[in-house]
């Protein structure tokens, strides 16, 4: 066994545990572009910059936890899922995934329209100027005061998730005198190939109006016979963190499908189809995302031909994606702090953060990647866990990961990949406070969500 400079001695990459992980890349100081966003790179000090900014730079200017979003990154997948949809179809960015207003102002000016599933997500789009007839209103259990707002602002269309809703939305929409464009979201009955927490269109679950039994096809029929409905179309969202297109493949056909049996039955062709989100990223080099273009054309390809063999009108297709967005764009830079190596097992590396920045490998036994990026290093790569300050051992952000065998408290690390999912399911457990997001852009950097501080938790305290 080979021995590093480290004095309490790191495991090597050449005596390893079981546990699920890669071999270490042949060279730590490389950053894989498949999991980083596009501008990053390493100095010639071997800092590495984003946006044209340096992380140490960041670290003294904004403090660390911090996201770090490259907002030119962010534009152009934007732009590119925009322009491999075209004219004949909407994207509707997914504001789950992050949302903050300057997201929503970069969205509007790149054209794209916005997803929004809670009354706080649809203030944020509208205080930002997000025009309300590009914002779709989703949920399960949208409160009839959010259900209120969204019909009196004029949002481009409300997806009912639910019988009740189809009832709920109708009346609501009729006492204020108005006539709302509706989507039926239906779940096809598809497994999607994802984590079973974020799988949505398998039958025993909670979101949408199963295909089977003849229920979608029940609640078309009733949503027709509502003046306060218009129905403009059927949506249909598979899960999330998906490579495999087949299941969106399975869904198009069972959507084309019901529209078929709508025009039979009622004599209707409905103009619009949502195949929802889902489009996997790569957390870790193992993983091969597909490019928006790609999947513009595998969608719109299996829609018309469907259409085509039911001899139905082609729908204009809208999709909903959200971690393929903003995923990439982001890391999270944290400084290390307690190194403690745990002899046959692994290094745990504790940093400033932890699971309340990002919950995703507590919820999801998700994988990361990480990188030491406040210098280069030749030191052999020890096998780390980067662990998080809260009390919990379940406060995991990289259960195995590689990092030279000479980190040290002080260095700076970032986890890639943490544009989605990260601070907008951030908490505040152990009132630790959550971290900002800085946009990086043309060697510049900006708050766009600043870091709360104790008086903001404070302010929520009564008595
Ligand atoms: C209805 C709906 N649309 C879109 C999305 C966005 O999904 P993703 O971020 O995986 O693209 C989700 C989340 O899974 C969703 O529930
Ligand atoms: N929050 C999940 C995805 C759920 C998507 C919303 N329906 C994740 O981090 O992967």
């Amino acid at each position: 066994m080979s021995r590093s400079a480290h004095p309490a001695g790191p495991r090597h990459a050449d005596v390893l545990p079981e546990g699920h992980y890669s071999a270490p890349a042949a060279d730590l100081n490389e950053l894989d572009p498949k999991v980083w966003a596009q501008t990053v790179g390493r100095d010639a000090d071997g800092v590495v910059t984003v946006g044209g900014v340096d992380v140490k730079t960041l670290a003294e200017q904004h403090g660390t936890p911090a996201y770090v979003l490259d907002e030119a990154d962010f534009r152009e997948r934007a732009r590119a899922w925009r322009t491999a949809f075209g004219h004949d179809a909407d994207v509707f960015y997914a504001g789950k995934a992050f949302l903050s207003r300057a997201v929503v102002r970069w969205l509007h000016e790149e054209g794209l329209n916005l997803d929004v599933c809670s009354g706080g997500e649809l203030a944020t789009a509208l205080s930002a100027g997000m025009p309300a007839d590009r914002i779709a209103f989703h949920g399960n259990n949208k409160s009839v005061g959010e259900i209120t707002r969204a019909v009196e602002t004029g949002v481009g269309r409300i997806v009912l998730d639910s019988f009740q809703e189809i009832v709920r939305v109708a009346h609501i929409a009729q006492s204020l005198g108005k006539r709302q464009r509706v989507q039926i979201r239906i779940t096809v009955g598809v497994e999607a190939h994802t984590h079973e927490f974020i799988a949505t269109a398998h039958e025993d679950q909670k979101f949408g109006i199963p295909l089977a039994g003849g229920q979608a096809a029940e609640a078309v029929r009733r949503a027709l016979q509502l003046d306060g409905l218009e129905l403009i179309g059927i949506h249909s969202h598979i899960g999330s963190q998906i490579f495999d297109m087949s299941g969106f493949e399975v869904a198009a056909h069972r959507v084309v499908g019901l529209l078929k049996d709508i025009r039979d039955e009622h004599g209707v062709e409905l103009p619009e189809i949502d195949l929802g989100g889902g489009l996997g990223i790569a957390y870790t080099s193992d993983d091969d995302p597909r490019e928006p273009h790609e999947i513009a054309k595998a969608l719109t390809e299996i829609v018309t031909r469907e259409c085509d063999s039911a001899k139905l009108r082609t729908p204009r297709i809208s999709v909903e994606p959200g971690r393929a967005i903003v995923g990439p764009t982001a890391f999270t830079l944290y400084e290390v702090g307690t190194i403690k190596p745990l002899d046959g097992l692994r290094t745990y590396v504790s940093v400033d953060g932890g699971m309340s920045d990002n919950i995703r490998t507590a919820l999801y036994d998700a994988e990361y990647s990480v990188a030491l990026v406040s210098r280069r290093s030749d030191a052999e790569p020890m096998l780390a866990r980067v662990v998080g300050k809260h009390c919990e051992s379940g406060d995991i952000v990289v259960k195995d990961a590689f990092l030279p065998g000479d980190l040290a408290p002080g260095d700076l690390i970032a986890v890639p990949a943490t544009g989605a999912y990260c601070r907008s399911m951030a908490s505040n457990y152990n009132h630790v406070l959550r971290p900002p997001v800085v946009a990086v852009k043309d060697g510049e950097s900006r708050v766009i969500v600043r870091r709360e501080t104790e008086d903001d938790l404070l302010r929520l305290d009564v008595g």
